[in-house]
């Protein structure tokens, strides 16, 4: 499957080097408007492969994107150290509706992921500009939160963080919603689970895998300038339930025709992937305080993408 990636930075390259290791792609197209950038990180990916997989892993244009199942959209500005997501919105809005006509121009029945900030509202844009199914225009939204989620509770829980089954809903910002109420770790409830194993789910531990999961950019940008591992598998995974129609339930961005009440929004919810994209949604069932807390994620995610002219 011939996978296509606008934005070689770090996001772009990580998703590209991720894609790589696993074998999931055989072929990965790099596309930078600095095209020094594509051919150094596609050459550097590409000394890789030998060690793994016969992916290949080359630098091109727009017009190299012929053919992608998939086109992974990372191009555009990250946050700096105290930036939010939203913030970064006016200027990664420009810079798609520069690249989405330059995708679909050349490959337009290709599925787009997107990974560039705010993810959700970005997810959005892409829908309108590109005038694909919403199913088709695939956000990763709280993928990546939902895997720190999991990694922290599997750590308190002494569990690997894949028999962890929590998710987290809504914006992949600060406004996103950790549930709780309906978490398992195999098939026990979560608090339950972590009562049997005497590490109960206190008021301070939650608080703190609440900062964890919340903060976690913030604090990795901090100290490193930005972040890209953790994203750039959580992008590989997607496209291997896209590339071998895995049905898998993640927690992805798409536009939603509605959502606790709140119509026509881009946010996060469990959500069955194969080779079409979204097949289905999920809405889990929620506490009283975590349906609050979504109906607010919700409402700001929407007047965001309102906000925005094409
Ligand atoms: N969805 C998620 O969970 C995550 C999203 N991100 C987001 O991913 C995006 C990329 O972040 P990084 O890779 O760290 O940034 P980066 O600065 O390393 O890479 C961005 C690349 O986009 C390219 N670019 C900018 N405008 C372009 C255009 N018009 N056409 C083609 N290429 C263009 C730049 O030349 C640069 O190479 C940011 O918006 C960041 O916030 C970052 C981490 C996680
Ligand atoms: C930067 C970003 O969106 C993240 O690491 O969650």
């Amino acid at each position: 499957m011939k996978v296509g990636i606008v934005g070689a930075g770090m996001v772009g390259s990580a998703a590209a080097y991720a894609l790589a290791m696993q074998g999931i792609a055989s072929e990965v197209v790099l596309v930078d408007k600095d095209a020094d950038l594509a051919l150094a990180q596609a050459e550097d990916i590409s000394h890789a492969v030998p060690f793994v997989s016969a992916t290949t892993v080359r630098a091109g244009s727009y017009r190299d994107l012929d053919g992608t199942f998939v086109v992974v959209l990372a191009a555009g500005v990250n946050q700096k150290p105290g930036e939010t997501r939203l913030e970064l919105l006016g200027r990664n809005a420009a810079v798609f509706r520069e690249v989405v006509g330059e995708v679909l121009a050349v490959s337009p029945d290709t599925l787009l992921l997107i990974a560039t900030n705010p993810v959700d509202v970005m997810t959005h844009v892409a829908t309108r500009l590109s005038g694909l199914p919403a199913r088709r225009v695939i956000g990763s939204g709280t993928i990546l939160d939902t895997a720190r989620f999991r990694s922290l509770l599997g750590r308190h829980l002494g569990i690997a963080p894949q028999s962890v089954h929590a998710y987290v809903l809504g914006e992949h910002g600060d406004s996103e919603v950790l549930a709780w109420s309906n978490a398992r770790a195999g098939s026990l409830a979560l608090v339950s689970f972590a009562d049997q194993v005497g590490k109960p789910l206190t008021e301070e531990v939650r608080a703190a895998i609440d900062d964890g999961v919340r903060n976690a950019a913030y604090k990795i940008i901090k100290g490193k300038g930005s972040t890209y591992y953790g994203i750039g598998a959580g992008l590989a995974r997607i496209i291997r339930a896209i590339a071998l129609d895995q049905r898998d339930i993640l927690s992805v961005s798409i536009v939603t025709p509605e959502v606790v009440g709140i119509p026509e929004v881009a946010l996060s919810i469990p959500r069955v992937i194969g080779a079409a994209g979204v097949l289905s949604d999920l809405m889990p069932e929620l506490d009283v305080a975590e349906v609050s807390a979504l109906v607010r994620s919700a409402t700001i995610l929407k007047e965001s993408a309102d906000s925005v002219p094409l």
